[in-house]
């Protein structure tokens, strides 16, 4: 199946540092890409490539086999919704205005806001869970209720790839795992910045796992998260524990062992 986003031999220095380092990997239409790694491994800035905020330094990023450079903001953003790690408010945009937001790349200057409009907004305020606050300014949003604020921004803006940052930042477990399984059952194309190793584990096809800019695996979730590989790059000790309801290992990150004083 020819991929949908395209990375070859990405390189990036930022500060005179290498952020990103020959990362290459690809992504067929549908999947659920998540990207994990240690603080400062180069999760955000990948994002950012991809959404073309920043331009590599070498290397290509092929969106439907085109290069990211050729297409105009209009056109990326019919193609792709962004939600950015920890997004802050608007100020005085209710939250119903934030979301509508999520309509401009599709209409032109003075086109008026149609039934179908309604009905996508109405949904998407629906599977966020936020009807009841679509009327408050975001500057009164908590911190989740923005965030959930921002992914209903981009169910609106219908792309069909979906790239997120932390989307669970904030999130109580609930919506942890509700915004997770409804970003499953859209069958998007999506990439995914996570810090939690076993919701990746539970709602992803393929994980990327990144430190210092390098990619130390890509591939299926069971092949990438191993117990050996993960304490390796995240310097902690690792172990795998089966449970019995769960078809996935759970990761399990512990102390290291505490040497004993003579
Ligand atoms: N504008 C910049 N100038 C210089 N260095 C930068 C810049 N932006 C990011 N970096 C550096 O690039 C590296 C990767 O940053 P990035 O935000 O992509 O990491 P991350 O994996 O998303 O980290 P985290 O898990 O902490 O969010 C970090 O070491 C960071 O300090």
């Amino acid at each position: 199946m020819s991929a949908v986003l395209q990375l070859q031999q990405v390189s990036l220095q930022l500060g005179g540092r290498s952020v990103l380092d020959q990362v290459s990997w690809q992504l067929p239409a549908g999947r659920v890409l998540g990207v994990v790694g240690p603080n400062g491994a180069g999760k955000s800035t990948l994002l950012r490539v991809l959404y073309g905020e920043r331009v590599a330094d070498s290397g290509q990023v092929l969106l439907h086999q085109r290069d990211l450079a050729s297409y105009s903001r209009t056109e990326l953003a019919r193609q792709m919704a962004v939600v950015v790690q920890s997004p802050s408010p608007v100020f005085s945009l209710t939250t119903e205005q934030l979301v509508i937001l999520g309509l401009v790349p599709h209409k032109r200057w003075f086109d008026p806001t149609t039934s179908q409009d309604r009905q996508q907004l109405q949904l998407a305020l629906e599977k966020t869970g936020l009807l009841e606050l679509r009327h408050t300014k975001l500057e009164a949003l908590s911190g989740g209720e923005l965030q959930r604020a921002y992914i209903a921004r981009a169910l609106v803006q219908n792309a069909r790839i979906l790239l997120l940052d932390e989307p669970t930042n904030h999130l109580d477990v609930h919506y942890q795992h509700q915004i997770l399984q409804l970003i499953r059952q859209l069958q998007l194309t999506v990439v995914c910045c996570l810090h939690d190793l076993n919701l990746a584990a539970s709602y992803c096809d393929d994980i990327l796992l990144l430190d210092q800019g390098k990619v130390q695996a890509f591939g299926a979730v069971k092949e990438v998260l191993t117990a050996e590989r993960l304490s390796k790059v995240f310097q902690q000790p690792c172990t795998m524990l089966s449970h019995p309801d769960l078809p996935q290992a759970v990761i399990h990150f512990h102390a290291s062992p505490r040497q004993e004083t003579p």
